[in-house]
């Protein structure tokens, strides 16, 4: 075969596997997406990227969207029978999408002040804001989660992936997070699709809010939509490594769930969680 047979092979298999979708949101477009939305969100600390203005860099940001938006929901157009209706409705979630900016900036704020009040070796909100991880998670999250809220498929996961892929943090899109929300030393985080997280609540390195089964139908098949992950209320505090898992798992508000620990089942308001304290043996005497 030369390469051009390869190719079409290639092309008609992939086809074949993958029913025939031929449209996609650009990976590219995800981080022109990303950087244009956190320039929009944070006109002081991020430059625009190709743009001159504000006011042009929000036309380009909705400008890219709408043509992903577009993208990631061409299957259902085909099915439809119509691109027209298709880039109107994305058109249509983009503009909502960028109403939103002044929301999403108030609460990307609010997060920064948390992380402020929550961390002594913060200097102040400049060094967060230009160097934690956390909160370029939590801004990619909070601007995908809008887009599931509009319904928008593919995309926001692919965005909250591109974060994931710099940070280290996997905020699903899906999942609820409240507001003033601090992750310091984000690396390594989980937060699965079905999690509600309350406000001011604050997570460190290695924290999982994960599945703890995974149900099925009777013939075998996963579920899916079905709460999976815990919720966790407002005024906790997940310390580091702590594992926390299951859908009818509730962290009641104002607890402290310790580094190393593992929550399959429901713990009070104002709980205390602890992995067993270390044991010291001495080996010798010291002289
Ligand atoms: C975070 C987590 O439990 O992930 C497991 C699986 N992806 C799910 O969503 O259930």
């Amino acid at each position: 075969m030369n390469s051009q047979q390869i190719a079409a092979h290639l092309m008609q298999n992939s086809c074949r596997m993958f029913k025939g979708r031929t449209c996609h949101p650009e990976p590219e477009a995800i981080r022109e997406i990303v950087l244009h939305a956190r320039a929009a969100l944070l006109p002081n600390y991020f430059e625009p990227q190709v743009t001159e203005t504000h006011a042009q860099t929000i036309d380009r940001l909705h400008q890219v969207l709408t043509e992903q938006i577009h993208r990631a929901s061409y299957q259902e157009c085909i099915h439809k029978g119509g691109t027209e209706e298709t880039r109107r409705t994305a058109a249509q979630k983009s503009t909502a999408f960028v109403e939103q900016l002044p929301l999403l900036q108030d609460m990307l704020y609010e997060d920064v002040m948390e992380t402020l009040q929550g961390d002594p070796a913060a200097t102040g909100p400049d060094e967060i804001i230009l160097t934690y991880p956390g909160i370029l998670a939590l801004g990619v999250y909070r601007a995908a989660h809008e887009l599931v809220k509009l319904g928008v498929p593919l995309l926001p996961r692919m965005m909250t992936e591109y974060a994931h892929r710099l940070t280290g943090v996997d905020l699903h899109p899906g999942a609820t997070i409240g507001r003033s929300i601090m992750i310091d030393h984000g690396t390594g985080i989980v937060v699965g699709e079905t999690a509600v997280v309350g406000n001011h609540v604050k997570i460190y390195q290695g924290v999982t809010l994960g599945a703890l089964y995974f149900p099925k139908d009777e013939q075998g098949m996963m579920l899916r939509e079905v709460k999976r992950h815990p919720t966790v209320e407002d005024y906790v505090i997940l310390y580091s490594n702590s594992t926390v898992l299951g859908g009818e798992t509730v962290i009641g508000h104002h607890s402290v769930i310790g580094s190393n620990t593992w929550v399959t089942r429901s713990v009070p308001p104002y709980s205390k969680v602890t992995y067993e304290t270390e044991s010291v043996v001495r080996t010798r005497e010291a002289h």
